[in-house]
């Protein structure tokens, strides 16, 4: 039997890290130094997507409970706090407020979008029933 490692993505393995428009047109040693950085990129990306997907199975559950409770898909008073805290936090770690505050409505209205499903799901499924 072959051995596999589930805490792997499943295409870790077809993934190149190498992979660049660049190769052969650079510098061996700054192409070096670029995939160095990159492997940085690489481990951030993936961290971002695990935190993405915990965040989403949480918002999912919230989206479950708003269902049942007949509460609306959107908190515009919740919202407005967060972004008021993630602007706070994003200038102090030097990162741009407004890039922030885009990437947190970007991915509200994505949760809002899948609690209306989740509600129409559940409205669909009580008529039934
Ligand atoms: C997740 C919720 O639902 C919506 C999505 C939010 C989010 O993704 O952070 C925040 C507020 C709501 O508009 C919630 O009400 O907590």
């Amino acid at each position: 039997m072959t051995e596999q490692n589930n805490a792997l993505p499943h295409d870790a393995d077809s993934f190149n890290p190498a992979a660049s428009s660049l190769a052969g047109h650079v510098d061996r040693t700054v192409m070096d130094e670029l995939l160095s950085i990159r492997s940085s990129i690489d481990n951030i990306d993936a961290t971002l997507v695990f935190l993405l997907a915990e965040r989403f199975k949480a918002t999912q559950k919230v989206g479950v409970l708003k269902a049942t409770h007949k509460l609306p898909a959107g908190d515009p008073g919740r919202e407005a706090a967060q972004i008021a805290r993630l602007r706070r936090l994003a200038e102090d770690a030097h990162l741009d407020p407004a890039f922030a505050e885009k990437f947190l409505n970007f991915i509200i209205s994505e949760v809002i979008r899948h609690h209306e499903a989740i509600a129409e799901d559940h409205q669909i499924s009580s008529q039934q029933a």
